[in-house]
């Protein structure tokens, strides 16, 4: 495959951008090779500045689940463009969306509207700290939650990628308040609260973790976590920015029945626009300006071209629930195709997966935490993805991140996947 021109883009970029991209985990720098310029992408299918078409499994890190180019969200941006591209001022629209957003996840009375994702889980641990008084909260090894400070501890997703969960340039003073706990372990939750008694204020955790790979909750996890909240006074917060609308209608709040008290959103929320949220019970909601006392504010929050997309995705979404039965199909059907090449090759790694989200781990070890997912061979994934991309297939460069599948994606495309995940792992173990 011909990849010239993101070459001669990739050299130029780094003269003028900190490592040639705007954010890390583009930077294929875990995998090697030359990051993918992408000129344009439309249903399942992203094509490089090279006219290299690929298989989307990416979907720009989830937001596109209904595939590019979706007709309906392309006409919702170009007829809100009509009227200016932004305000600095409240519109009907918000109030729209607000109320679907209501609707469609269970935790949420109330719900402000911000630019990413690391904006909602920033001010989400904000309002936590005012409504309960205390400064400390708990965050899970290998979560990510954006690039907040505090948040950049024992962090998942590209920080790990780049050999930097702790990140320079956190004070120490900031990390004091971060504790730490492992994913899936209620004894080790149990211990950092009783050992920090009426000091935290939240936990915070990727209902199904997406960037560590893709790692599920055990069966009892999330409802214990639930009741140890309640039983401390502690925020349970849901940081849903991958999980929501992707999941199902209500993310994976609902998927496994279990309430937190907050709840995160981006990605889909925004159609591929830019946006975040955060929402919760009305009570600790009322605490954000200027209904209460914890600032929070944005010059673009609630933007006109953000709110047109993303209310057509939510409507979307809510007005096709078979969206969901289909994802989850996909899903089945990949991991299905995923598991016979293991079998028949003899190889004994790992899938975790849900609905829509699949990662392949190379390891034997099965994946409950991030340190499980860190047993992975980093050097047979980097071979992976190569031999992947080769074969035309558009994965995450990095072992500590999941698929996302759209509903763009036809029977002929997971085929494609599964041949091409066949041949990678023959290619890759000489076999
Ligand atoms: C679970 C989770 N929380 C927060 C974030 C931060 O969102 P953003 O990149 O939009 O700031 C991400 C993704 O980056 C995420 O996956
Ligand atoms: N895993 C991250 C978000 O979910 C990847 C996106 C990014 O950091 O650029």
């Amino acid at each position: 495959m011909k990849t010239d021109n993101s070459r001669a883009l990739f050299e130029q970029a780094q003269a003028f951008i900190p490592g040639g991209v705007n954010s890390p985990v583009r930077a294929f720098k875990s995998v090697g090779g030359t990051p993918l310029f992408i000129k344009r992408a439309e249903g399942a299918y992203v094509y490089d500045e090279d006219d290299n078409q690929y298989i989307e499994l990416i979907n720009s890190w989830g937001p596109m689940i209904l595939g590019h180019k979706h007709p309906k969200i392309e006409q919702a941006v170009l007829n809100a463009v009509q009227n200016s591209l932004s305000f600095g001022a409240p519109t009907q629209r918000e109030i729209t969306i607000a109320e679907l957003i209501v609707s469609m996840v269970p935790s949420i009375e109330k719900v402000r509207m911000v630019n990413s994702g690391t904006e909602a889980t920033m001010s989400a641990i904000r309002v936590a700290r005012g409504y309960t008084g205390r400064d400390k909260f708990i965050k899970i090894e290998g979560c990510y939650h954006g690039h907040g400070d505090s948040f950049l501890i024992a962090a998942g997703s590209g920080a790990v990628t780049m050999g930097t969960p702790d990140s320079p340039g956190v004070t120490k003073g900031t990390a004091k308040d971060t504790l730490l706990a492992p994913f899936n372990d209620l004894e080790a939750m149990r211990k950092v609260v009783e050992n920090n008694k009426d000091e935290v204020a939240a936990i915070i955790i990727e209902p199904v973790a997406g960037n560590m790979g893709c790692v599920l909750p055990k069966e009892g996890y999330l409802e214990g976590l639930r009741e140890l909240c309640d039983e401390h006074g502690i925020v349970l917060i849901f940081d849903e920015v991958m999980t929501g609308f992707r999941l199902a209608p209500g993310g994976a709040q609902e998927r496994f029945g279990v309430t937190p008290d907050m709840t995160t959103l981006g990605k889909i929320i925004g159609g591929g626009m830019p946006v975040g949220a955060y929402g919760g019970k009305k009570e600790i909601m009322d605490y954000v300006s200027p209904a209460g006392p914890v600032y929070q504010a944005g010059t673009l929050s609630g933007n006109p071209i953000s709110m047109a997309a993303g209310l057509t995705m939510l409507s979307l979404l809510n007005e096709n629930p078979e969206v969901y039965t289909s994802l989850d199909e996909k899903g089945a059907y990949l991991r299905e195709g995923y598991e016979k090449s293991l079998k028949d090759l003899g190889l004994n790694y790992t899938i975790n997966s849900v609905g829509s989200m699949n990662t392949l781990f190379f390891t034997d070890k099965e994946v409950h935490n991030f340190e499980d997912a860190k047993t992975s061979n980093l050097e047979l994934f980097r071979k992976y993805f190569h031999a992947m991309l080769d074969r035309g297939i558009y994965l995450g460069p990095s072992q500590f991140e999941s698929l996302f599948l759209s509903t763009a994606l036809i029977d002929n495309d997971l085929d494609r996947i599964i041949k091409a995940n066949h041949e990678s792992l023959k290619e890759i173990h000489g076999k």
